[in-house]
């Protein structure tokens, strides 16, 4: 397959150091789909994920329905898929009494879980191409990231929109916050670590102290959200913080998840200016999360279809790596990997 025109140069070079995102992105023509909001699909089926520990809740409660969701979204295509750590956390696991040896165990089933539904997805479908209606597309090996939500995501008070920490909060801190989950995910083997719904600097700061003063070596990707289109939540310079991630080599690509669709194409655009790192980009429905109550409103979010409109131009501006955060399905992975096919499809014919 030949890769894509607006690739930069330099970015395919780099992939000499053996960097797991963009061998990816060689093999897949220069942009992939990854997978769709993983809380909202175990949602979708029924699981009851209003808990401190949200989504995680279901490592211990209905593991298997965390397989299929793995399952639907590489079905529609998905070339990365997310774990359901997001919101586990050691000291979260042991509010609720479990030990920390089994909330060590948790952690490290979340990866497992995903990484057997690859394999055993791909054995199956290696050599398939989907062609059903709503999707085309040549299925990829997928790479299994270990999701790490923010402080805020721990705090479960919805400070992940608007990293408002207090003044008492401090890098130090939050390294120690991160530190032991980040160790205990890091050795259960995915490919990829995904810090996701980064609200502010001090956290990425945190956060690229930590992956070198721990000398991780699973390359690491850094998803910010804005609600503006030009700063991080907080209010922070969106262009200093992709620069500090561009400056640390354990970070291979960085973008923003859990923002709504409008604000995106500006903040490749910001974002593509500092860094030739490759972006992804796995924006929210639109809808608006309501802390309080917990839950999304205003179903004024865009539909599947309003969604897709905007692939294009979110690949053309620099985004290598495009799917969906909450309120996103396997059906919108799905219509997101078939734009992206045809794209290929036209580049390759050329
Ligand atoms: C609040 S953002 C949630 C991200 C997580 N990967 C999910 O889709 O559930
Ligand atoms: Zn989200």
């Amino acid at each position: 397959m030949g890769r894509t025109i607006d690739v930069p140069e330099d970015t395919l070079q780099e992939s000499e150091t053996s960097n797991v995102v963009l061998e990816l992105l060689k093999q897949a023509g220069g942009c992939v789909v990854t997978d769709g909001g993983f809380a909202t699909q175990l949602e979708r089926h029924g699981a009851n994920i209003n808990d401190p520990l949200w989504s995680a809740v279901c490592l211990i409660t209905m593991p298997d329905l965390i397989r299929k969701v793995h399952r639907e979204y590489l079905e529609a295509g998905a070339a990365v898929i997310s774990t359901a750590s997001y919101q586990a956390t050691i000291q979260g696991f042991e509010m609720r009494g479990l030990s920390t040896k089994d909330s060590e165990d948790l952690l490290q089933l979340s990866v497992r879980i995903a990484r057997e539904e690859r394999d055993r997805f791909w054995k199956e479908y290696q050599n398939k191409v989907h062609t059903g209606p709503g999707q085309a597309g040549s299925y990829h090996h997928a790479l299994v990231a270990a999701s790490i939500g923010s402080y805020g995501a721990y705090l479960a008070d919805g400070s992940e929109y608007s990293g408002d920490y207090g003044s008492f909060v401090t890098v130090e801190k939050l390294k120690n916050f991160h530190r032991r989950r980040l160790l205990v995910l890091a050795d259960a083997g995915p490919d990829l670590l995904a810090f996701e719904t980064i609200p502010c600097k001090l956290e990425i700061q945190a956060l690229v102290e930590l992956l070198d003063e721990e000398k991780i070596r699973i390359p690491a990707w850094v998803a910010l959200n804005s609600k503006d289109g030009v700063n991080v939540v907080n209010g922070d310079s969106l262009t200093d913080c992709v620069g500090l991630l561009d400056n640390c080599t354990k970070v291979v690509a960085v973008g923003i998840n859990c923002t709504p669709p409008r604000f995106i194409l500006d903040l490749i655009r910001v974002a593509r200016k500092v860094t030739s790192k490759p972006i992804m980009v796995y924006p929210n429905s639109g809808e608006h999360y309501d802390a309080v109550i917990k839950q999304w409103v205003e179903c004024k979010g865009s539909t599947d279809t309003d969604f897709v409109s905007h692939v294009q131009e979110w690949r053309k501006a620099g985004a290598q790596l495009i799917g969906g955060c909450c309120r996103t399905t396997p059906n919108t992975i799905r219509a997101i990997s078939r734009v992206l096919y045809e794209h290929t499809q036209v580049y390759a014919a050329k």
